[in-house]
């Protein structure tokens, strides 16, 4: 039985944080590889060091003879390109590479995808919301913003993204086509078609065909990145918090500038559940089953089951 967050925090000893020892526990590393991982927990430097841990732990330093203190500049680098905003801050970062992780481990991708595969998720995870301003994508457009010219209205904020991407992996140790698409399947007007066309092979997935594992590892980088209500409630209620605070500010900044107000963004018009339901049933619930039918044991199992005899 894992111990609660607080107690593996303990054993995590901050005084290594930047070393090039990492001495993190069995136990911090077992619940790392578990959606159950509660980020509220840990503080930043912690994080990193964490992060530098599932690079480890998946082997990828030995596989492609990086350096730890090249890992090390690299995660700061990424640390340092995320904006102190409510949601999509360095914290955000981290639990969607810590849940792209634990999946990696939870569906066995570990011996499914080679370790380039695996390299590409995990760094389009850390990657994919890189200098994001707090405002969407819609904003961007409305508002005529730098971003939305230099790109045309075409996907800003996740074109924005791969360019900061591009310049940090450039500097350490991967650049890859496949990152970039990955961080751009993460604009959520896409969301259909990246999900119908993995719909579409998801009955015939072949771990050898490279265009049914780009789709996969889309799929991934999508499911990661709006998990939070796949978490435990305690988790997922603060991240919600964090989202309804930057939804809010760009809808008070919509209304200020006479912008057209963003509707599922308005607190005037938005509650906690309203917010949550329709983005469950439509967004969540389709995409996670769509996942499940390929990897059976990602379902989740209502608490109750263990005692219906099978
Ligand atoms: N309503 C709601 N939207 C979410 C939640 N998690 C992620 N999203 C949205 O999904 C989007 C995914 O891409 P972005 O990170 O741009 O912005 C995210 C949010 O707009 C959630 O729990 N509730
Ligand atoms: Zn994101």
């Amino acid at each position: 039985m894992l111990s609660s967050n607080s107690e593996l925090k303990l054993k995590l000893n901050p005084t290594l944080c930047g070393s090039s020892s990492l001495q993190v526990s069995e136990e911090v590393r077992a619940h790392l590889k578990t959606p159950l991982f509660d980020n509220w927990q840990w503080e930043e430097s912690e994080m990193l060091l964490l992060l530098q841990v599932m690079f480890t732990d998946l082997d990828i330093l030995t596989a492609f003879h990086i350096q730890l203190q090249v890992l090390q500049n690299f995660l700061f680098q990424v640390y340092c390109h995320y904006n102190h905003i409510p949601f999509h801050n360095f914290h955000h970062c981290f639990c969607v590479t810590q849940m792209m992780y634990s999946l990696i481990w939870i569906t066995d991708l570990r011996n499914k995808l080679n370790k380039m595969d695996q390299l590409i998720m995990l760094t389009s995870a850390l990657c994919h919301d890189l200098d994001h301003p707090g405002y969407n994508n819609v904003y961007q457009i409305n508002a005529q913003t730098d971003l939305a010219r230099r790109y045309n209205d075409i996907s800003p904020l996740e074109n924005h993204h791969c360019a900061v991407a591009f310049r940090i992996l450039s500097k350490h140790f991967l650049t890859s086509p496949f990152c970039s698409r990955c961080i751009l399947a993460t604009d959520m007007a896409r969301h259909n078609e990246i999900l119908n066309k993995f719909r579409a092979i998801q009955a015939t997935f072949d771990f050898n065909d490279k265009d049914h594992k780009e789709v996969l590892m889309k799929i991934m980088v999508k499911v990661s990145d709006i998990s939070n209500e796949a978490r435990p409630i305690e988790v997922a209620e603060l991240w919600l918090d964090c989202l309804l605070e930057e939804f809010f500010n760009q809808s008070d900044m919509e209304k200020v500038n006479g912008l057209p107000v963003t509707p599922f963004m308005d607190r005037d018009k938005v509650s906690k559940p309203s917010s949550q339901t329709g983005f469950i049933s439509f967004l969540l619930l389709p995409l996670f089953t769509e996942l499940t039918k390929l990897f059976p044991c990602l379902e989740v199992r209502p608490a109750i089951s263990q005692f219906i005899p099978n």
